[in-house]
């Protein structure tokens, strides 16, 4: 048994839905999974849940926030012999015309917290998502409708950035959203054979100028939602 994930080999489905925000966590069990579903860690308020979606097997577990946290969160779930990540988290949203609530699939993350190459023992290196994952979210947004952003994120350590020319460093170089825990979780994938797609809830727009505005909770909630429609097709993909 894993020291932070009291759980046992088994009492996880293969796909895993991985949120930064244990509420969030007990939400999807509630919201998105059959009825029946059970927990399987509680451990430092990490909540866990294993059921099924649409009869399929399936598990949601929280990550904590940033690449030191989520970086247990996933080598133990790899050691519990889970074969698939699908981060549902938000993100601070960088791409002009991005709406509060649109949803992020974040191909690939810029590890500008440097906890993911120092786990690859790679002093610069590409964490990526898995390209059959992130084509099933584009085919399944561009059925439903849904607003989706497609492209690369950065993984910061730093929520609150003193520094106020970073915004615009990133987008420059093409980045479309920021968030905390992607570039961590496509590098312990890698680094164990596994798949990863991470897929975020804009919650935040983040100007040039290095201002900010935050969404409503009932936006949020809308965005979620919309993201978990999505999310949990994806997750339980052939
Ligand atoms: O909503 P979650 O999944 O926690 O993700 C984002 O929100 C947290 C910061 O507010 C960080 O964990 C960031 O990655
Ligand atoms: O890391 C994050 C998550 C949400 N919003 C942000 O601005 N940053």
């Amino acid at each position: 048994m894993p020291i932070h994930l009291r759980a046992e080999s088994g009492d996880y489905a293969p796909n895993v839905l991985c949120p930064g925000d244990p509420r969030r966590a007990a939400y999807i069990a509630e919201t998105f999974f059959d009825p029946g579903y059970r927990m399987v860690n509680e451990e430092r308020g990490m909540l866990g849940f294993t059921g099924t979606f649409e009869g399929a097997p399936i598990s949601v577990q929280t990550t904590g926030m940033g690449a030191p946290s989520s970086g247990i969160v996933f080598e133990e779930l790899a050691m519990l012999g889970v074969e698939r990540f699908v981060r549902v988290g938000t993100c601070g949203g960088l791409k002009d015309g991005m709406q509060m609530g649109d949803t992020v699939v974040g191909i690939s993350a810029t590890a500008e917290d440097q906890t993911p190459l120092r786990l690859a023992q790679m002093d610069s290196y590409a964490p990526t998502g898995t390209f059959t994952l992130a084509e099933t979210a584009a085919r399944l947004a561009r059925e439903s409708g849904a607003t989706v952003h497609v492209g690369a994120v950065v993984t910061s350590g730093v929520f609150y950035d003193p520094d106020s020319t970073t915004f615009a460093r990133w987008k420059r170089t093409g980045h479309i959203g920021v968030e905390m825990e992607a570039a961590m979780m496509y590098t312990v994938a890698a680094l164990r054979g596994l798949e990863a797609l991470a897929i975020m809830t804009v919650s935040d727009l983040l100007e040039e100028s290095g201002d900010t505005s935050r969404i409503s909770d009932e936006e949020l909630k809308q965005g979620v939602d919309a993201m978990m429609r999505l999310a949990c097709r994806v997750a339980t993909s052939d």
